[in-house]
């Protein structure tokens, strides 16, 4: 699940259809073996709808300053494609990332945020001061890949179960989830609570929309995201 994220209500979440952490993975595999689609292409589109969603509901006229947590795996690669387009919007724009992939992927992507003004910052506030510091936090540390108890080197988990959601007290609780591809199971109304929730990651093929028997809304005209209903 990409944490955070606006436009008007498309689907009923009732229909929805809400995929298991094996179905996202395989999902993504196919794209990958079957679709023949590089990652940088599906990380580009993903990060891209975080910021657009983000853009929607916190606008920078409003929420100038915002603060990009990236993790190590794909999740925190959207998220440094998201504070690259976050940039280009207006933000001013600052990079937490603590454990860095030594892959070219990475490495190219943090080069091109700092290309584009992102501050990368070495440390974080303290949690008090956050707020002050910051008025957009997006939560790019794991995607559907993580798998709870946070391991003791995180110490700031997402903490949230791909199927299950929040699992502690400690787990974030976004104002606004941005789903890619196709919503996971912690994404249901009834975990989400009133946090708005949007669908990004405009890139499916109409066959494994079929073959995921995906009931997903229409993105409206060539907008990159759409805002799901609660
Ligand atoms: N199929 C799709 O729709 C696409 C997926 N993308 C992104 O890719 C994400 C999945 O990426 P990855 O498979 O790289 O995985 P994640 O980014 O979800 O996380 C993997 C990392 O988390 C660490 N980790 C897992 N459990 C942990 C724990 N308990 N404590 C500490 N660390 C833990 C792993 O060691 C690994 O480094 C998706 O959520 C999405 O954001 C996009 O980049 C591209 C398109
Ligand atoms: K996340």
């Amino acid at each position: 699940c990409g944490a955070m994220a606006m436009g008007g209500r498309q689907c009923s979440s009732g229909k929805m259809r809400y995929l298991t952490q094996t179905e996202a993975a395989d999902l993504d595999q196919e794209l990958f073996n079957e679709y023949k689609f590089s990652v940088d292409q599906l990380m580009e589109l993903a990060g891209l709808s975080v910021a657009s969603a983000v853009a929607k509901s916190f606008p920078p006229s409003t929420h100038q300053s915002a603060l990009i947590v990236c993790g190590p795996g794909n999740n925190g690669g959207d998220g440094l494609v998201a504070a690259r387009h976050m940039a280009l919007f207006g933000y001013t724009v600052a990079v937490y990332y603590p454990k860095r992939t030594p892959k070219p992927l990475y490495e190219n992507l943090l080069e091109q945020c700092k290309r584009f003004g992102v501050n990368i910052v070495e440390t974080l506030p303290q949690p008090k001061d956050l707020r002050n510091d910051y008025q957009v936090l997006v939560d790019a540390l794991f995607g559907f890949s993580f798998k709870p108890p946070v391991r003791d080197d995180v110490d700031i988990p997402s903490g949230w179960h791909v199927e299950k959601g929040p699992m502690s007290d400690k787990a974030l609780k976004p104002a606004m989830l941005v789903s890619l591809s196709a919503p996971k199971l912690c994404a249901r109304p009834i975990i989400i609570n009133d946090a708005k929730h949007f669908l990004g990651g405009r890139f499916l093929p109409p066959e494994i929309v079929a073959k995921f028997n995906l009931t997903l809304p229409q993105y409206p005209g060539q907008e990159q995201v759409v805002q799901l209903s609660c």
